[in-house]
């Protein structure tokens, strides 16, 4: 299996680009060798079966894997049109993330205020004024479609959001500080139907401001979101391209019989 990929013609701005990207959890390696272009302001969708590094990728752009002892990048990843390697040890894994934001499966809002949530990355970058931080969460939460729902009970503690709202304020929250990047690590699979749609809609709006990563099971849903799509299986990148591409003419037998349920 290779990952060597031919870019689309006509392609859009490259706003990221993984380049021969190995991955090791001690000794095992993950990701092998996985090159593959993020374009920006579109969405690109990870798909495989369970466990074939979708997520271990998608960590790998905020430097998540430092957290963890035992980890081992191996590669780059380039930012553009800075031309940053995040993988790069000069480069801080908390500037990184600044630059690219994470919306995890399961809604994590910190057991703090509404607010608070929001405003946490403000002021962790160091932000004082309550003015710039009010307008900031404003935005924010008008980007992640919760500030009609909110605006009222911003001190309320978040906990009290029901599960589409606090996916909504971890978006809102994940905006904040104007990310480049933002990953979804499937993040509608603890939510219902309509707390999906609302989520994927939002997809659809956030993206005209930042680029998209996406972790996803559900193929429905890399067909409705995403511009391009990844397969990966055990570590490959068996197939990158556009998702309509990958979704009515696979090149891959592999990738075929995986979307159409043959396999996985
Ligand atoms: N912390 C870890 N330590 C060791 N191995 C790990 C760790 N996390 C993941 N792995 C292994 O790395 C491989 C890729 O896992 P990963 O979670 O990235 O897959 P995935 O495609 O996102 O799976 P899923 O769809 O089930 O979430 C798997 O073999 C997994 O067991």
């Amino acid at each position: 299996m290779t990952s060597t990929i031919t870019l689309p013609e006509n392609a859009p701005t490259l706003k990221a680009e993984s380049k021969n990207l190995n991955f090791f959890y001690g000794d095992f390696k993950a990701l092998k060798g996985i090159s593959m272009p993020i374009y920006e302001n579109k969405v690109t969708a990870l798909i495989g079966p369970s466990g074939c590094g979708k997520s271990t990728y998608l960590r790998c752009f905020n430097r998540m894997h430092d957290l963890y002892s035992g980890t081992r990048y191996d590669g780059s990843i380039v930012l553009h049109p800075d031309e940053v390697d995040v993988l790069h040890k000069s480069v801080d894994p908390i500037e990184v993330r600044m630059r690219i934001s994470m919306v995890f499966q399961k809604p994590n809002p910190f057991p703090k205020s509404i607010y608070e949530n929001v405003a946490y990355g403000l002021r962790v970058r160091g932000e004082k004024s309550r003015s710039y931080i009010d307008d900031k969460v404003e935005a924010a939460l008008k980007g992640g479609a919760l500030w009609g729902e909110v605006k009222d009970r911003l001190n309320e503690v978040a906990v009290n959001l029901s599960g589409g709202q606090q996916q909504r304020l971890c978006i809102a929250r994940a905006l904040a500080t104007d990310p480049e990047i933002i990953l979804f690590d499937e993040p509608t699979s603890a939510l219902d139907p309509m707390a999906t749609g609302s989520i994927e809609e939002l997809i659809g709006e956030i993206k005209n401001k930042v680029t998209i990563l996406i972790v996803t099971h559900n193929m429905q849903q890399a067909a409705r979101v995403s511009d391009y799509t990844a397969y990966m299986y055990v570590g490959d990148l068996v197939e990158y391209g556009e998702t309509k591409d990958i979704f009515m003419k696979p090149k891959r037998k592999e990738t075929e019989d995986y979307i159409t349920g043959r396999f996985g």
